[in-house]
């Protein structure tokens, strides 16, 4: 069973297309990261997932059920984006209206309440009105307030907005334990070294199209360029290397081999054997989260000089001209 699943999933307001077909499938225990810059239609996505706007076509599932199903929303948790908690009550009041809501009963809230309060970090400040809390505390508590009615699956949009450095690794480590209990988290953040480190899939929306879809470690490796360093004392072939039809770039005392069409790796390691030399380092590169998001917003948007972008291909879609 898929958590989360969408098929061609389109959505428009008036003549805004904010979803243009996204398809994508989410499954259990997964940390899941939506990215896309502002507009690209991230919130309509999760919106659409929990019932709060109508999609236009195609279908979106959650649990296994039409999105938007009453009883299934029991069952999920949502921290939305620029959530705006009464500032009179204070964290342990708040949580005592969201558990009389979600129908927690006294004797169990009593006890739950500065549990949650605890695992998200401002137990000791639990009893402060929320006007005296910092951005950070109120995201944690937003948090706790996503994860009360321990639900098999929260959506997280932008949950270390605002946070520091070290509030932003406690949330992080938070999501880690939440994954670990085997729950699924679907992230909307625009942080994306945190994408990085918590998510094992992610999906880039761009202007409504799903461009890339993947693990985090097949998304940012750069599928056909070797970092390769020799003994020290040895010389690498360069020219020899070169000869047989590959890129090499001397890069800090190693060299980047970019594979030419339709050959791999081995022809190069076969040479350094010949010539008996030894490898001390082989990886194949990888590119940052960051990067690869900033060249598919280059590909698309047209560049400072007005030129027109060269096009970035939706995921199972036709190659844009440009
Ligand atoms: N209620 C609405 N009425 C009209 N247009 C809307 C509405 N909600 C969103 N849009 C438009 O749909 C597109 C997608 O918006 P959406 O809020 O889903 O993007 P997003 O990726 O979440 O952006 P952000 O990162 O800024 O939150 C945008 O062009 C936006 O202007």
């Amino acid at each position: 069973m898929a958590v989360i699943e969408t098929r061609e999933l389109r959505k428009t307001y008036g003549k805004i297309e904010a979803l243009k077909g996204v398809s994508l499938r989410v499954e259990p225990g997964q940390v899941y990261g939506l990215l896309g810059q502002n507009g690209a239609g991230k919130t309509t996505l999760i919106k659409i997932l929990l019932g709060i706007v109508q999609k236009t076509a195609g279908d979106a599932t959650l649990l296994d059920h039409a999105a938007g199903d009453a009883a299934t929303r029991r069952r999920v948790g949502y921290l939305p984006e620029d959530h705006a908690f009464p500032v009179y009550h204070s964290g342990y009041s708040l949580m005592d209206f969201y558990g009389q809501l979600y129908g927690v009963s006294a004797d169990d809230r009593r006890k739950k309440i500065p549990e949650m309060l605890e695992q998200v970090g401002i137990a000791g400040r639990m009893h402060s009105k929320i006007r005296t809390y910092s951005k950070g505390m109120k995201q944690r508590l937003g948090i706790a307030q996503a994860m009360f009615h321990d639900p098999q699956v929260i959506f997280l949009d932008e949950p270390t907005d605002g946070v520091d450095p070290v509030g932003r690794r406690e949330i992080r480590d938070l999501m880690q334990r939440l994954k670990e209990d085997g729950k699924t988290i679907f992230l909307n953040s625009h942080l994306l070294g945190e994408v990085e480190l918590i998510c094992d899939r992610v999906a880039i929306l761009q202007r409504g199209e799903l461009v890339r879809e993947g693990t985090v470690a097949d998304l940012t490796k750069q599928v056909g360029l070797f970092v390769i360093g020799v003994a020290d004392g040895q010389q690498f072939p360069a020219d020899d290397v070169i000869r047989l039809g590959y890129k090499v770039t001397p890069a800090a005392g190693r060299y980047e081999v970019e594979l030419p069409e339709g050959k791999g790796i081995d022809p190069v390691l076969a040479l350094l054997s010949e010539k008996g030399l030894r490898l001390r380092h082989l990886v194949e590169k990888k590119q940052s989260l960051e990067d690869l998001f900033v060249s598919i917003v280059d590909a698309a948007e047209p560049g400072t000089d007005g030129r027109p972008g060269k096009g970035v291909r939706p995921v199972g879609g036709p190659r844009r001209r440009s």
